[in-house]
This record gives C-alpha cells, structure tokens and sequence, in this order.
C-alpha cells in the first residue's frame, strides 16, 4: 500500500456493544498530512470510534475504507502496517523494560524472511528520543510514573511507523512541557505526509494543534471543520452543557476556551 496516500474513509459507521448502542451513523474522511482531533463528552463515542478505525471493534453496519481496499478485509499484517493505534489504557507483559516495549511496535516490521534489522533500531531510537524516554530504556514499565508509561506507549506507536496513526488521548497524564513536545511531534508527524487522529479533552489543544477538529456528542459527529470555525460558546455548550466564552490566543489566533465564571 502506497505510505502517503492512504485515505482512510469511515461512511455511515454504527458500532455498540451488546444492548448498548454507541455510534449513530459516523461519517469521516480522514487525510494524509492532516491531524484530526477528536473532541467531546465522557461516554460519546470517542474511544469506539478510534478502536473500530484500529480493527479493533467490530462496527454493526456502515464501511470503513483504507484507499480502495475495506480494511476489515486486509490482511492483519498488512493492516498494523498501515494503522498503529495509542488505547488510552494499554496492557504490557509484566516486567517488560521501556526498550522491550518500544521494540514490540517494530513487530508489524518482522516476517519469516526478516529479521531484526538496523532499519527497526533506528526507528526504535528515533521513537524513544522523541518521547524523551531513551534515559528509561532500561527500565522497567512498572516501575515507571502515569507519565513516563505513556510516554513509553506512545514510543511503541511512533516505533510502528505508520502512515495512519490513530492516538487516543497520549497526552493525559504528561506535564505541560511534554503535552506541548507530543503535540508539536504530531503536527510535525502530519506535516511530513501521515494522518494522525488524537483523542483530546483539552480544547485548546485540540484547536493549537489539529487541521480538523470535530466534535462528537451521545455517538455522532456534530460539528467538524476548521477549529476556528468549530470552536464556539454555542457549540461548547452543546458538548458540555458549559457557559464559555472563545478567545483568540495570542500569536496564531487559535481559539482558548475560558469557563464563564459560576460563582463570585
Ligand atoms: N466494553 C464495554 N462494554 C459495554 N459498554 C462499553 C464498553 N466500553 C465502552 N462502553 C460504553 O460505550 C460508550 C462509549 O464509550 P467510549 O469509551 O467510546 O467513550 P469516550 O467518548 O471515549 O469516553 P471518555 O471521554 O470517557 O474516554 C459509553 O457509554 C461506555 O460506557
């Protein structure tokens, strides 16, 4: 599969769990060297929507397409090469080191005819250094703080090195120092060629950091576009059922969302 070009194309996506339906008729385009940001309420639908785009979730109805092939379709390998996705609570193997796990994401990568390559520990490294967590490699995971795990876990994504990634909230537990160097690595992953979905809770990061932001609410997209455009009190308080008010940030102008006072 071409690695620049893969678009990946979600068309009337309806997905749920047994007796709880989730998603409503999702439709999403998302582009190469483009981020996309996905916003909204605890429970809309967020994490089901990313784990249906990862094969992770069987939808109930509706398509979702990698370029021209239907990517429930692909074969698996084919598949993790294409698509890496951060859950936002991964599991490891008990007392596996920072380097074990990172040099699972070059998995995808080996095959009966290839080994362990200089190619997988370049991009290993490259992966650790970014996520400034080649100081841990020799670690282990369980001994590590909320932070530096995630950390890790995003290491083992970038590691992949895939054209889609499909990241779900990587930045919830990093102080504001590394959420700034994650999303600042995301922007430069997209502007490289990859298409980058991220789960976000934090509006202005969203808005700082995304070409595509789209909000979500009880499993349907109800606004997507330019977050400028997006951003808006009467849109935050259909989320949230929140009184804000959007400023411009100093700077680039994105949109800062400030919580209208309750109480004086
Ligand atoms: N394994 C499961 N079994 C049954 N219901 C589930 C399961 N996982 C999630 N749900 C339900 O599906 C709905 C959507 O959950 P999802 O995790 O997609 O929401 P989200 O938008 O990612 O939320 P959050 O912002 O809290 O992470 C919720 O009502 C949740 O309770």
């Amino acid at each position: 599969m071409d690695k620049q070009v893969t678009q990946l194309l979600v068309q009337d996506l309806h997905a749920g769990h047994p007796g709880r339906p989730v998603l409503h008729g999702i439709d999403l385009a998302i582009e190469p060297g483009k981020v996309t940001a996905i916003v909204g309420p605890n429970g809309c639908g967020k994490s089901t929507l990313l784990r249906c785009m990862a094969r992770l979730h069987r939808p109930q109805q509706g398509s979702i397409k990698l370029g021209a092939h239907d990517l429930w379709q692909m074969r698996q390998q084919q598949a993790s090469r294409t698509l890496a996705m951060l859950p936002q609570s991964p599991q490891a193997p008990e007392g596996i080191t920072v380097s074990g796990l990172v040099r699972f994401g070059r998995h995808p990568h080996q095959g009966l005819f290839r080994q362990w390559s200089r190619e997988d520990e370049l991009a290993v490294n490259a992966a650790m250094s970014s996520t400034d967590v080649s100081a841990l490699a020799q670690r282990r995971l369980d001994q590590l703080s909320g932070g530096q795990r995630q950390r890790c876990w995003l290491a083992m994504t970038l590691a992949q090195e895939t054209p889609i990634l499909l990241l779900d909230e990587p930045t919830s537990m990093l102080d504001l120092g590394h959420q700034v160097d994650v999303l600042d690595r995301v922007r430069a992953l997209a502007n490289g060629g990859r298409s980058v979905v991220i789960v976000l809770h934090d509006l202005a990061a969203a808005a700082r950091c995304a070409d595509t932001l789209v909000a979500m609410r009880d499993g349907r997209i109800v606004a997507a576009g330019a977050p400028r455009d997006v951003v808006t009190p009467a849109l935050v308080r259909q989320l949230y059922e929140l009184d804000v008010d959007v400023l411009s940030a100093p700077g680039d102008g994105a949109p800062v969302v400030v919580p209208v006072r309750r109480f004086h």
